[in-house]
């Protein structure tokens, strides 16, 4: 497994009232196969999640991913650790489905048939073959959650940071899209408000007020969230 550490991160950001900071300097080592973050609307999960392959900077201290140093290392972090998105439209940006594969597929694939080639064969690892010429926007929701997986496993990272991917999705979806995540060999650092996904962790972080307030055992996480929710 990977190495995610924060040390003494923190997240400021310019609004209104000035600079607030909106994840208090937080330390910690993940190492477990499966991660969930948790915790109310606002509370800094996403960004907590975004600081992993700096998609937000860290204000103060640092956050290293096997030994890369974020701020100074992103390219190389950014291809260990994949991201997905609660809304997949926001990363599938190219007309085809196996033209969005495709594109993950250009620093491995310099040729354009063989990338080609690799990115049906890639649909086809996700069942999603026959819909390689269709439009993304053609798509349902669930299509486009899984094709958007599929995207960023296609250059196999070791990481997957998947921000409440299920979210937008019906139970049938939801169950199809978690057991894909949860078959993965990645590492999985997973934001979630699915409560029954967070259990099926093998670890779970409760954040509240940009907070880590609770760490440890998914079951003893969420009871305390389902404690502090009233
Ligand atoms: N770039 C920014 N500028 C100003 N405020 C921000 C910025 N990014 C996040 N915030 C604020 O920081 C807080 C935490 O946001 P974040 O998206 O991390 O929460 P979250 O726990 O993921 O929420 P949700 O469950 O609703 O997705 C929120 O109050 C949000 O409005």
């Amino acid at each position: 497994m990977s190495r995610i550490e924060l040390q003494e991160a923190s997240v400021r950001a310019t609004t209104g009232q000035g600079e607030v900071q909106i994840l208090a300097p937080t330390t910690l080592t993940l190492t477990e196969q499966r991660v969930a973050l948790i915790g109310p609307n606002g509370s800094g999960k996403s960004t907590l999640a975004r600081l992993v392959n700096g998609l937000v900077g860290a204000a103060t201290g640092r956050v290293v991913v096997d030994g890369l140093d974020v701020a100074k290392q992103g390219r190389e972090v950014r291809r260990r650790v994949a991201f997905v998105f609660t809304d997949p439209s926001a990363q599938l940006v190219m007309p085809t489905v196996v033209e969005d594969v495709a594109l993950s597929l250009r620093h491995t694939h310099r040729d354009r048939e063989e990338r080609t080639a690799a990115a049906l064969r890639v649909l086809e690892g996700y069942g999603l073959e026959q819909l390689a010429e269709r439009s993304v926007h053609s798509l349902s929701g669930g299509q486009r959650q899984l094709l958007a997986i599929a995207g960023v496993l296609a250059t196999d990272p070791e990481v997957l940071v998947a921000d409440e991917p299920t979210t937008l999705l019906d139970l049938v979806n939801t169950r199809r899209i978690a057991e894909l995540l949860f078959g993965l060999r990645q590492q999985l650092l997973l934001v979630t408000h699915d409560l029954d996904l967070a259990l099926r962790c093998e670890r779970a972080l409760l954040v509240e007020h940009g907070r880590v307030v609770a760490d440890g055992a998914p079951a003893e996480v969420v009871e305390h969230y389902r404690a502090s929710a009233w």
